[in-house]
This record gives structure tokens, sequence and C-alpha cells, in this order.
């Protein structure tokens, strides 16, 4: 069982992105794209992102800045600008997980996609709203300049040789972007190794001189970076990437560094390195898994909880990351019914094998999972996903209801919403809008509650909904839009 602590909205929304997200099914398999493939274009755009990085000051780093750089030649090729159109095309861009997240998520699905290491993935980046310093290296510049870019980037000598030969196990040039690299303009992307996965080829190849890697062996000696720098030690450093063990164990630490190097006054949460929203388990059909609350009354529940058996279950289908760690797992449904007015303070579960051995209780590390507030939530059953049908045209729209603890004359609620950008250019910037609701005619007071209306769109991902009553206000935030099933009503 993890240590996770329950709610930490950034830790649970990075896991559900790692483990379950939608971003994989670009990454899953290597995919090829613009004759090189897409994680090669994922994880060359997270190095240059991150160049911006100056350990001698602390600013810049992996902060999604690439947004406002894709007009200097060092970031030229047509898989930058389609890798921002990925991460953004999802619509995975939260409130507190922004493109820099993203990005870098991008590159741990990448290296994984294409046969890599597991890289540990933290999150917490913070999204620039400007452009870095240009500081990326490029292939005319000799060993020195290198060295010293790698240096201000946070890396050793011998890690500039090992981070280089990890990124260009993928993809390759292209001669349009790089025609003074890739000369015989026939070819329209030579690439580092003969191999499109994650594997020690680009070393070996290197080695034993059949390397076609044009940063190694292209015509024009200037622009032979690869050279350079994976010989700087006498070939050491590359004799010892030979290992598979080894190449995958160096390239997983580095890349982590490196996906970590953001500016010094961001933190980033610990790596996530397991599923902490389930417990992961194998299949016991003879379990049963209860769920337990106390009610804020401390009189209405009998003092071992009030408690709901669950009715179900559905398989978690894992990410190519979880499939690489060998997790399964099932989440178990529940739907219990609380008393409007005892209501409910904290929640748990006991997991029973029923096989002697001891009941687990699931309590949160001991504190219960607390509900923190009862007077303002959006009221999930109460909402409707409605489809207008009108002369053979569709309309959709969410009828979004919102419960307030109080009566109507005192009480009143408005809306924050956040919607990833739909642009199709970067910089992509989300749209936030506050609104304040309308009384819900269609739904009276009930159970001490007043409810209030709005008309949403399904562009909305997520919503702080903040209530005032004569009690004061309180603010729930960072509902999760795509998270719930609101009941389908069809108005024709
Ligand atoms: C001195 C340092 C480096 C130089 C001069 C350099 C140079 C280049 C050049 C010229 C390309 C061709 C890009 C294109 O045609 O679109 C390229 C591709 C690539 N680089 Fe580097 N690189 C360096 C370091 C790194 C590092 C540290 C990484 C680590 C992640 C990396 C990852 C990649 C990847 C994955 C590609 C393939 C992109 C694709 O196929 O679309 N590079 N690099």
């Amino acid at each position: 069982f993890s240590t996770f602590q329950w709610p930490n909205p950034l830790l649970s929304y990075a896991d559900q992105q790692l483990y379950e997200g939608p971003l994989e099914v670009l990454a899953e398999g290597c995919p090829p794209r613009d004759n090189s493939t897409i994680p090669a274009q994922w994880l060359r755009i997270a190095y240059h992102d991150m160049s911006t990085h100056n350990v001698d000051d602390g600013t810049g780093g992996l902060d999604a800045s690439i947004q406002y750089e894709l007009d200097r030649s060092q970031n030229v090729g047509e898989g930058m600008l389609d890798s921002l159109n990925d991460f953004n095309g999802f619509g995975i861009v939260s409130p507190f997980f922004g493109m820099a997240d993203v990005i870098a998520l991008g590159a741990v699905l990448a290296v994984a996609g294409c046969g890599g290491p597991f890289v540990p993935f933290s999150a917490g980046r913070v999204d620039a709203t400007e452009a870095g310093p240009p500081t990326v290296p490029e292939p005319q510049q000799d060993l020195a300049s290198h060295t010293e870019s790698f240096r201000r980037q946070g890396f050793t000598p011998t890690e500039m040789i090992a981070l280089v030969a990890c990124g260009h196990t993928l993809g390759g040039v292209r001669q349009v972007d790089f025609p003074l690299v890739v000369t015989d303009n026939s070819t329209i992307l030579q690439t580092f190794d003969t191999t499109p996965a994650f594997d020690t080829a680009v070393v070996s190849e290197y080695l034993q001189n059949t390397t076609q890697n044009p940063l190694v062996v292209g015509p024009n000696v200037t622009t032979r970076s690869d050279f350079r720098i994976f010989s700087s030690d006498g070939n050491v450093t590359m004799q010892s990437l030979l290992s598979p063990a080894n190449f995958n164990q160096t390239c997983s630490s580095l890349f982590e560094r490196m996906l970590n190097t953001v500016p010094s006054n961001v933190n980033l949460t610990d790596p996530i390195t397991e599923p902490f929203d389930y417990l992961v388990m194998n299949n016991n059909p003879s379990r049963t898994v209860t769920l337990l609350w106390a009610d804020r009354q401390e009189s209405f529940c009998p003092s071992s909880g009030c408690s709901q058996q669950s009715n179900g279950t559905q398989n978690v289908f894992f990410t190519i990351i979880g499939q690489m760690q060998g997790v399964t797992a099932l989440r178990y449904q529940f739907n219990a019914t609380i008393n409007a007015t005892s209501s409910i303070s904290k929640f748990w579960f006991e997991v029973n094998e029923n096989d002697g051995s001891e009941p687990i209780v699931v309590d949160n590390g001991g504190a219960g999972f607390v509900v923190e507030q009862d007077s303002v939530f959006v009221d999930v059953a109460r909402s409707e996903l409605v489809l207008v049908e009108s002369g053979g045209e569709f309309d959709e729209f969410i009828k979004l209801v919102v419960a307030v603890r109080g009566d109507g004359a005192s009480t009143s609620a408005s809306v924050t919403s956040f919607s990833p950008s739909l642009s199709g250019n970067p910089p992509f910037t989300p749209t936030i809008n506050t609104t304040d609701l309308q009384l819900d005619a269609s739904n009276p007071p009930e159970g001490g509650y007043t409810f209030f209306t709005m008309n949403t769109t399904f562009l909305v991902t997520f919503l702080d909904v903040t209530g005032t009553s004569s009690s004061g206000t309180v603010t729930q935030k960072n509902f999760d839009m795509t998270a719930n099933n609101f009941p389908f009503v069809l108005i024709s």
C-alpha cells in the first residue's frame, strides 16, 4: 500500500495520466511519423525545452517555454509543432498540470513506447509565459561549447556523452532542416542507428564503426558533434553503455534528471513509481470490499461507521507504464445513500479476502478520507448531459447543478471554469471564465440545500464552484468534469 495522502489533486491527476491517460496511444509500439517516430519527436522536444536551464542562477528548464521558441533555427523541424499539437490535442492540460508536465509525461511514455526503461515521473512543473534563452546545443559547435552547455544545464562531461547517446537511440536528422548535416537530398531523414527501438544500437554501431549516424560520420566534419562528444573520453563511457542493462539504467536516471530540471523556485512531487489510486492485488472472486463512513453529527451512524458493500467491479486498463510494471487492478464501485442532514465527515474502506486472514482497513494512513465540507458541491445526480435534436440537427450541452446549503433568499453560487486551448498553434493558453449561476427552477430546495444551475460545454474540463450562504463562502476546488458521468437526457 502506498503512503499517498488523499486529497492531493496534482498527485492524483498525475498518477491517473501516467497509468490510465490517453496520451500513450501515440507512443505505444513506437509509431512512425514524418520518416521518424512520434516518440523520437517527443523526446527531442523535452530536451530542447529543458536546455534553457542555467544551474548558475537557477533559471529556465522544463517549463514549456519551447512554445515561444519555435521560430529559432535550433528548434527547426516539424516534429516540434506536431508534438505540441499532440500534447494539447488530448485536452489533458489542467489548472495544476500544465504543458510542461505534459511534455515530461510525453518523454516518459516515449521511452517506454519504444521498449526503453521506465523513467520515474514527477509532476508540478510551472509553465513559462515567455521564451527562455537560445541555449540549445547545435551540431556545428565545438566540444568545449558543448561541454559548457551541458555543465550549464547541470550535467558532467561523462553525463553529456551518455545523455546524447540515450537521446540519439531514437530518430534521426532531417535533410530539409539540416542540409549541412545530411547533404544527400535524396535522403529525407538519416537515422542515428539502424533500429527505431530504444536500444543500444546507437552505441554498438558507433563502436563497431558501422554507424550511419550523420552526427558521427556525416560528410561535413564541422557538424560531427556526436563523434566529438562520444569519443571525448577515449570511448570509455560508450564502452560501458554497450551493456543493455547499464544503458537502460543510465538513460532512465539521466532522463529523470533531465525532466526534473526546472527553475529553482519550482517544487516537484516525489516520483510516481506505482499506481496509488488503487489497491493493486491479485483477483480474488470471494473478496468483499466495504465502504464505511462517519456522519458529521456523530449520532447517525453506529460507532463502527455506516457501511455499504461494493456493488460491482471494473477492470482497470493500464497504459504501457502499468503494463511494463506488470500491475493489474480492479476498481470497486459503490452506490451509497447518505442522509442529507447528518451528512458525511469521512469515509474509509475494509477489504476482506474471506480466506481467514484479517480484513485490511484502507483509511488514508489513519486519518480516513476526510470530506472537508458539505455546504457547496456539484450535484452530479441532478446535473444532466443534454442532447437536443431539432430537424435532424444535434446540439449538446451540460446542465450543471450546484447544491448550496442554505435557503434560496440568502444563497448564491458562481463557477470558474477551465477549458484547454482549441488553437492549432502554440502557445496554447487555456480559457478561464467565471459565471454567476441562476436559481434552478426545475430543482426546488430539498434537504436543506438550494440548487443553482448553468449550461456549459464539453470543452470545460475543470471547475471551481463557490457558494455563499448566511454561514459564509465555501469553494469546492478542482472538480473534474471528465471523470464524471452525468445522467443523459434527450430532448427532441
Ligand atoms: C550536443 C548536443 C546535441 C546536438 C548537437 C543534437 C543535435 C540534433 C540534431 C541536429 C537532430 C536532428 C533534428 C531534426 O532533424 O529534426 C537531433 C535529433 C534528435 N535529438 Fe539531438 N542533439 C543533441 C543532444 C540531444 C540530447 C541530449 C537528447 C536527449 C533527449 C537528444 C534527442 C534527440 C532526438 C530524440 C532526436 C530525433 C528527433 C526526430 O527524429 O524527430 N539530442 N539532435
